[in-house]
């Protein structure tokens, strides 16, 4: 059977003000994408746990934490704590990539590790088998609205590959840049989860937004099959 391909909207691309009704508008949504930047990691500030907490109460939509910050050896229980559903943490940012993804396991929340466009796809090596899933940046991390990286795809595809190497299926997230035009290239070379910000949150029905990523998603994943 054919796996399912899960949009996650970055709410990093949301109106703050209005962030009840923005949550409102995705609630077809997989996950909501929530991008913590520390202003060291990536340079620019957005969200921390608190705010996490407020978008736990108000949606039943999942959550899934990128953690863009320098430290997350110390800082992602924080987010635990808040009530994330999954985490993605850089495996620039630590030389513990092992204990963090034990605590999160540990403390029941799916673990995930984001690697930048510039990480080689070998650095995953030792870690692959131990998580959920991989988060590859399609953009340098820091900015929503970016263009797509487009040597992207071709890394995707090595990261399924070395998954399949190693005998395991983690879900695979692309984030930066994605749309409903490049959605299907990208799942056709391995990808399964899709972080859509501007492609969700500058169209006036998000929900179709959705459904279109999605559904240009999955033709690419049937290629793929
Ligand atoms: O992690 C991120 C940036 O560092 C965001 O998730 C990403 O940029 C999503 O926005 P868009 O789809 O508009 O590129
Ligand atoms: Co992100």
């Amino acid at each position: 059977m054919l796996e399912d391909v899960l949009v996650a909207p970055s709410v990093l691309s949301a109106d703050f003000a209005r962030l009840g009704e923005d949550l409102k508008s995705i609630e077809t949504a997989d996950y909501v994408h929530f991008d913590v930047m520390d202003g060291h990691f990536v340079p620019n500030l957005t969200f921390g746990p608190d705010v996490l907490r407020a978008i736990k109460a108000t949606t039943d939509v999942p959550v899934d934490a990128h953690l863009m910050i320098s430290n997350p050896d110390e800082m992602t229980r924080l987010y635990v704590e808040a009530g994330a559903d999954m985490v993605s943490f850089h495996l620039e940012a630590t030389n513990h990539a092992h204990r963090i993804v034990s605590y999160l396991r540990e403390s029941g929340v799916r673990p995930a590790v984001a690697i930048n466009p510039a990480t080689p796809v070998c650095m995953l090596d030792s870690i692959i088998e131990d998580v959920d899933m991989v988060l590859v940046m399609t953009v340098n991390p820091g900015f929503g609205g970016q263009k797509f990286i487009p040597s992207s795809v071709a890394k995707v595809a090595k990261v399924r590959a070395l998954a399949k190497e190693h005998g395991v299926s983690p879900m695979i997230e692309v984030d930066g840049g994605v749309s409903e035009q490049n959605a299907g290239q990208i799942c056709a070379a391995g990808a399964n989860v899709i972080v859509a910000g501007s492609a969700v949150f500058k169209k006036d029905d998000r929900g179709a937004a959705i459904r279109a990523i999605k559904d240009a998603g999955q033709l690419g994943l049937a290629k793929r099959a």
